[in-house]
């Protein structure tokens, strides 16, 4: 199966708008409810599928739209017996079902701090639609892609990015060691809390890989174009297999250079994203990098490089990266502070 998601440039509003089909209750009723100040379900270790009885849609009234996406809506949603608040995401067969099912496979098999909790799927309609339901742990902050649009384009400072770039790595460590490869590493599938943690997200596409080491030949074209690696962007140039956990490192390389320079970095300014367009910047261009004039460290220099560099089998692991002086070697209280209130400030109601 092809699919491309689109990178949603400011510029360009390609995102699939997919009207509520949810029987539970919205916003005005859930402010007429009395409620002690909104809190986050706290995690538990059990498996979603342990806990789903615990849950009927019905028992959560809709508070606001988070955010939508190709297969479905996210809401906020909160608890109407205990007031805790949840992320809710709906995806609709139309335009998911299969990805849906995916996604529900592997974020009940998970259970990492750098990794969104999924508390329960459920059926998410009456009728026999297959929709389906994740019942996700809230992230306050939303995604760093979201984060970076209220700063309306100013650079992360690098102690924010080192930050972000350890958590994570650590949630691809654990993924990869479970042989999950997430493919769809970018700024709108990292989630950042108020506190400064940083959760990957959205695993729609996400394949869970046979035991045995080696190349894969995955469906070459599933993910989102502008953070594809080369050997992903043009297989055929390739044999027609790569290494999906180097292709998530590509993906947290562009990420970091994107947090970094305020906007996507491998196009000029303005530029339309076209398919052309990306195809000359990723696998004919130069390796991305940062400007020579940038301020950045040599270790944020040297990490960026070892995340971009073009021929994968020279491309640093999720291992080694973890290990880099850039990561290994930042001040962790300073650069969790760094994250913390930048988030903060981006999720404050005046930005
Ligand atoms: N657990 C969560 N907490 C807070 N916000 C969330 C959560 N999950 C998703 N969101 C918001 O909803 C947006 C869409 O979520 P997600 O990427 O999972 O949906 P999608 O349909 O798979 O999107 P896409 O088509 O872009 O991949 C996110 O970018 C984020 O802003």
């Amino acid at each position: 199966m092809a699919l491309i998601r689109e990178k949603r440039f400011s510029q360009m509003n390609l995102s699939l708008h997919v009207p509520s089909r949810v029987p539970f209750q919205d916003a005005a009723a859930a402010a007429r409810r009395q409620c002690p100040p909104p809190v986050a379900a706290a995690s538990t270790s059990s498996t979603p599928a342990s806990r789903a009885s615990q849950f009927r849609l019905a028992d959560f009234e809709r508070v606001a739209v988070l955010g939508r996406g190709n297969g479905g809506t996210v809401y906020k949603v909160r608890h109407r017996e205990t007031c805790a608040l949840y992320a809710l995401k709906v995806q609709h067969s139309a335009g998911g079902g299969e990805l849906a099912g995916v996604e529900a496979d592997i974020l009940s098999r998970t259970a990492s701090p750098f990794v969104v909790r999924c508390h329960a799927v459920l059926p998410a309609s009456a009728s026999a639609s297959g929709d389906v339901a994740l019942l996700l742990e809230l992230v306050d902050g939303g995604s760093l892609d979201a984060v970076a649009r209220r700063r309306a384009g100013a650079a992360f400072p690098e102690a924010a990015v080192a930050e972000v770039a350890a958590q994570a790595l650590s949630g691809l460590a654990y993924l990869h060691a479970r042989r999950v490869a997430h493919l769809d590493v970018k700024p709108a599938n990292l989630l950042a809390s108020t506190d400064g943690e940083v959760k990957l997200a959205d695993f729609g596409i996400a394949r869970v890989l046979p035991p045995r080491a080696g190349d894969h030949r995955a469906p070459p074209y599933a993910g989102t174009a502008a953070y594809m690696s080369p050997e992903r962007f043009d297989p055929e140039a390739h044999g027609g297999r790569y290494d999906p956990f180097a292709a998530d490192v590509w993906g947290l390389g562009v990420t970091v250079l994107e947090l970094l320079a305020g906007r996507y970095p491998l196009l000029p300014a303005g530029q339309k994203p076209s398919w052309a367009a990306l195809m000359c910047a990723i696998c004919f261009g130069e390796p991305p990098a940062l400007p020579d004039g940038a301020a950045a460290s040599p270790e944020l220099r040297g990490f960026v490089a070892a995340c971009l560099r073009k021929d994968h089998r020279e491309r640093a692991s999720v291992g080694e990266l973890l290990a880099h002086p850039f990561v290994a070697g930042r001040d962790v209280a300073a650069s969790r502070r760094a994250l913390r209130r930048l988030v903060a400030e981006a999720s404050s109601p005046s930005s």
